[in-house]
């Protein structure tokens, strides 16, 4: 397993090792050993999925709080662009974001830590699947603006399909404005 750093604490792509011969290929999708000496100590406990078409932005999302959620992600079958926005304010890298191509061809796989929004475009049509270091918790969600302005994301598709939800997320002036007024609360 490979472990490619992006510059951003904590947030790393990972390709595993592919055996293939005539049959097909295998790889491990999921060693929890190889996580903890790549530095990825987080316990997983629930396993999502989702089908998206080609044309469409799931994001950007994050569960706040305790239940912060750390994601390993990877599609198994088509391609999207994967992206992660640092929302850590103690962090030198608070506001950037880093997108990476998920494929089913590669594998590769992205290791978004608590504390990052996390969104992707479907390039092709993808199964998306992703495991979580905490459970879902619908209080606790929050959002930013797939297309805010400052954040300046290229996500590599014209008007995407996205959901009603999306499509009213603050944009990320706006949310750092409210958690600042509520940290100050
Ligand atoms: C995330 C989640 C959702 N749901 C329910 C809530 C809704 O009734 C339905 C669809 O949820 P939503 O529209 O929020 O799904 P996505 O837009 O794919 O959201 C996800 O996609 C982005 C890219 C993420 O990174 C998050 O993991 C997650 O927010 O599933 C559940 O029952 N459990 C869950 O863990």
């Amino acid at each position: 397993m490979e472990i490619i750093k992006t510059g951003i604490k904590g947030l790393v792509e990972i390709k595993p090792k592919v055996f293939g011969d005539e049959r097909g290929c295998f790889f491990e999708s999921f060693r929890e050993d190889a996580l903890k000496s790549a530095g990825i100590s987080e316990h997983f406990v629930q396993d999502n999925q989702s089908f998206s078409r080609k044309g469409v932005v799931r994001g950007l999302h994050f569960q706040q709080g305790e239940h912060a959620q750390g994601k390993l992600v990877r599609v198994t079958e088509g391609k999207v662009l994967d992206v992660a926005v640092d929302l850590r304010p103690e962090s030198p890298t608070f506001g950037q974001h880093r997108s990476v191509v998920l494929d089913s061809k590669s594998h590769n796989m992205l290791y978004v830590p608590p504390g990052m929004a996390h969104g992707f475009a479907t390039l092709e049509d993808a199964v998306f699947l992703y495991k979580c270091t905490a459970y879902y918790n619908k209080e606790s969600e929050g959002g930013i603006l797939w297309n805010d302005q400052d954040l300046c994301i290229d996500w590599r598709i014209e008007n995407p399909v996205i959901s009603e939800k999306d499509a009213v997320l603050p944009t990320f002036a706006q949310w750092v404005a409210n958690n600042t007024q509520n940290s100050r609360a």
